[in-house]
Formats: structure tokens, sequence, C-alpha cells
């Protein structure tokens, strides 16, 4: 019987973005009905390179090839005939459009109208059925949880006859409930013949459901495995090209006096709806508090509300002993010794238009170290952007490059950088390392540390469990807007996830 192809196979492919080689001389195969799993620090090249395979940007050199046959791909559209769909990180959907629509938009065939309509309502509950995605089809994508919303993408691909599905890190926005049913739909996937390439920084999600993966650094492929002859640390080895320290080392915190206090703060939404209710906490210099929760749970909404940009509808918060007013904005924040890591870079964290310098300083203009005279020196904002680039090894190291063309990890640390090195006695961080690849998350980490032991105030909110229990002194568990327990970093996963699903103890 003559071998089967590979479903997807890349013979040269080779890439540049002026000074940056993103792909260099790349060759992968990716085996038919498998899991194929692509890891890579961050600005490695994997979204350049699936970007190339899905008809966004075009390879200098090289070839495609699908199913055994060289393939050109110059648009998407001509990667959705070749049977290749893909789920982005951020979504491609239209918000106010209902599932159905979403599906039906720009779907091969122009099926608009009447029957058309009806042919992909069927075959859109056939496949939801067959591959256990669950969606109504008549929902409104914006009522729908993100998990939902990335169902309907990969239903998008589904109806427009994908074989292959790309699906770049996925789980990042997703609870971990959500996560599992992601899984066990790629799971389904693969039992029926489809093709999954998964990019991911997680490396428990690479172990528990690839087959194979394959490693990137600085470009190249440097090396592909059998999921099942791999191990966590050699992966992470290859990925970084040194060992990397997998878990956070820190010793007993020593608490000093209270520095962030927040007593009965209750903060609702545009529409009134209570997010927040009634919360009170204290976090002290030389402390890390976590607050665990389900996304969704007024996490979000409380940092939001530390950090001046939300305002509370009862309640008070203090910084560093001085209460802060309801109408204080987050600049006279930052001047009471406050800075804030937001949970999504691309909305507050940083103006992607803007050159990576002017995003190293935004916030911190008024810096007289920044400043000649009235105005901004611009050699001395470069030299602070530049010392930030090497001691977070932020790639490329180039304060002149537009914000937007750094890959999303190396993006994280722009922010995470500009923050925490303004020196504040307090600092509210959300999600510090989504996104970001296992060599920084150590890094990152290490600093936070170092900052609780510089007589810092932290807190801290992540979705990933892990990361607050091994970073946070004391983790309070957030449900339904309210603090529901506290616990020690010792509690298990166990406890910790029955609070979080606001099952008391
Ligand atoms: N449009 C562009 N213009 C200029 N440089 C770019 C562009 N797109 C990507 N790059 C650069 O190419 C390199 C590879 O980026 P890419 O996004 O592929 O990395 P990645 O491995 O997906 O990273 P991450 O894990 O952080 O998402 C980076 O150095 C990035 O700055």
């Amino acid at each position: 019987m003559p071998e089967t192809p590979p479903a997807i196979e890349l013979v040269g492919i080779d890439k540049r973005f002026g000074a940056v080689h993103a792909n260099k001389d790349i060759h992968l195969s990716v085996a038919k009905g498998s899991i194929h799993g692509i890891i890579g620090e961050n600005g490695a090249g994997k979204s350049t390179l699936m970007s190339i395979l899905y008809g966004f940007y075009h390879a200098d050199a090289g070839e495609i090839r699908v199913d055994g046959r060289p393939t050109q791909i110059r648009t998407s559209q001509d990667a959705i005939v070749a049977g290749i769909g893909m789920v982005h990180q951020h979504f491609m959907l239209v918000e106010n459009f209902t599932v159905l629509e979403n599906v039906v938009l720009g779907a091969e065939g122009g099926a608009t109208l009447g029957k058309g309509v009806a042919k992909v309502r069927t075959a859109l509950k056939k496949l939801s059925d067959d591959y256990q995605l669950e969606v109504d089809p008549d929902a409104v994508v914006e009522e729908l949880p993100v998990g939902l919303q990335q169902r309907v993408e990969i239903l998008k691909a589904m109806v427009r006859g994908a074989e292959i599905l790309i699906l770049d890190e996925p789980t990042g926005v997703l609870t971990p409930a959500e996560a599992d049913h992601l899984f066990k739909v790629l799971r389904v996937l693969k039992e029926q013949g489809k093709t999954v390439v998964l990019i991911t920084h997680k490396l428990r999600e690479i172990m528990a459901i690839t087959d194979t993966v394959s490693v990137m650094r600085r470009g190249e492929m440097v090396a592909t495995r059998k999921t099942a002859d791999t191990t966590v640390e050699e992966l992470a080895e290859l990925m970084v090209g040194r060992r990397v320290l997998l878990r956070v080392q820190k010793g007993a915190a020593h608490p000093g006096e209270v520095l962030l206090s927040v007593r009965g703060l209750t903060v609702r939404d545009g529409r009134g709806v209570t997010m927040v209710d009634d919360v009170s906490f204290d976090v002290r210099a030389g402390e890390i508090v976590g607050i665990a929760g389900v996304a969704g749970n007024g996490q979000s909404e409380l940092l939001e509300c530390i950090a001046g940009i939300r305002r509370q509808s009862a309640g008070q918060v203090f910084v560093a002993g001085t209460e802060v007013s309801p109408k204080v904005g987050p600049d006279a924040l930052r001047r009471l010794g406050l800075a804030h890591i937001p949970e999504d870079r691309h909305h507050m964290g940083l103006v992607l238009a803007f050159e990576e310098y002017e995003n190293a300083i935004l916030g911190y203009h008024d810096d007289p170290k920044l400043l000649k005279g009235p105005f901004l020196d611009i050699d001395a904002c470069r030299r602070d952007a530049e010392e930030k680039i090497a001691k977070y090894d932020i790639r490329p190291p180039n304060c002149r490059l537009k914000t937007a063309n750094f890959s999303g990890g190396n993006q994280q640390k722009i922010v995470v950088a500009r923050e925490i090195e303004r020196d504040p006695k307090v600092l509210i961080i959300g999600q510090p390392t989504r996104g970001v690849d296992i060599g920084a998350i150590e890094f990152i980490h290490r600093r936070i540390v170092e900052m609780r032991d510089a007589g810092k105030a932290i807190l801290l909110v992540s979705v990933e469990l892990d990361e607050i229990r091994s970073l946070a002194d004391r983790i309070l568990v957030m449900f339904a807007g309210r603090v529901v327990g506290e616990e020690t970093p010792e509690a298990g996963e166990q406890a910790l996830g029955l609070l979080m699903a606001g099952i008391a103890a």
C-alpha cells in the first residue's frame, strides 16, 4: 500500500522582515491525522510560519506541500481551498452577528439567502454534534463566553471543509474547564482523521494532547520529537537553549506595614450589574497576595478599579495610607507609587502604533529623568528603553521598531519592564505571563519575587492556578464578585478549585 503523504510539508521556508530573519530554512512535516505541537520562545517565528501557511505572509523562499502536492498559498482563500483552517489568538468574528451569520459570512458558494442558509444550518448542526462543539446557531456572538466564541471559529473552519486546523495559543483566553473541552474537541477531530497544528507556550498541554512536537528557536526549527519520547525538561531546554527552572524559588515573606487597603469595594459594570461585591483586604509591604478565580468573577474589574480605570460605586481604596478618591485617575495613582500591569496589553498596556521606546515610557513622561526643560529628552527616553530591552531580553533589540511588529510575548515584556522598573511601592498585576515563553516566565517571576523582597506590596491576579500558587504568599479566591475564601499556597489544587467553583469549604 502506498504510504500516506504528510498532511503538510514545509520545505526550506524562509522569511525576513527587514533585518529580522523570522524563519530560516524551515523544514517541517505534519502527519495526517495527528496533533502536532509547535513551541518556541517569544519571537521564535511560530506565528510567522503559520501565517505563511495560511496565506497572510508570503515566504521569500521555500515550498508548501499539502497531502504531498506542491501548493501555492497566496491568500487565506487559497489556504481554505487547500483544506487549511485557522483559529487565531484574536478571534475574527462579527460580534453582533449570530453564530449562523458568522459561519455563512464569506462562506464559499455565497450561501447568503434562503436555501443556502438552511443548508449551512444543517451542516452546522451536524458538525456541532459530530465534534461535541455544542453551539446554538442563533446565539449572538458577543453574548457567548470566550470558549464558545472559539468554538464558532472552529465551526467556521470545519464548514469550509478544513482537513487541517491550525490553532495559535488557543487556551490563553480560556478557563480550565473550557480548555478541557477544547482538548476533547481536538481529540475527536483527530479520531475523524483531521490534522491539528497547535501552537502553545504551555508544555503541560503539549504533553497532554500532542503526538509530535517541534521546537523553534530564533527563527530555526531546532528539533522534532515524538511526545511520548520527551519530557517537559527536555522541551524547555530545547526552546531556550539552557536549563530552565520550572519552579519559582522564594523564601518566606516578611510582611510589613499595609500599603494597599481595600474596604467594602463594590464595582458595577456599564449595565449596572455588580461585578465586585463588598470586597475588603489588605496587602502589606513585602508580600504577594494572589487572587485566584475563574475568569469573569470580578477580578478584572477589581484590578481596574484599584488602578483608577473604573470607578467604584461604594467602598474605599487606600494607597500607602492615603485614601484614593474615585475621581483620581491612573496618573495621580502613579505619583502615589502604584504601578499597574494590565491584563490586556493591547487594550490598556500599549499603543501598538507607537515605537517601542514611546511605549516604554507611556504614563511616565513626566519623570524628570526623561525631561530636558519642559520637553521630553528623546535621547534619554531611548537610552531608558534600551536598558530595559537589554535587561528583559526584549527581541528584536530595537527601540525604534513599531510595537505592533514585536511578537506577543515581547510586547508583554515591554509592559512588565515599564511598570516594574519604575520602582513603585504597590504593584498590581494582571496575568503577568500571558503569552510569554517559559524562559521569560522564569525571569518575570524572579523579578516579582525580588520586588516583594525589596518591600513592595504586590497584588497578583492570574487565571493560572500554578502561577498563583507558586508566587503568592496568601491566596484570596474570588467567586461571583466576592472574596469567598483565603488560603495559603500550600492549599491543594482541589481545595482551591472548589472555592473557585463557588463551593464553600
Ligand atoms: N510584520 C512584521 N514586521 C516586522 N517584524 C515582524 C513582523 N511580524 C513578525 N515580526 C518579527 O518576526 C519575529 C518572529 O515573530 P513571531 O510573531 O513569528 O514569533 P512567535 O514565535 O510567534 O512569538 P510569540 O510566542 O511571542 O507569539 C519577531 O522578531 C517579530 O518581531
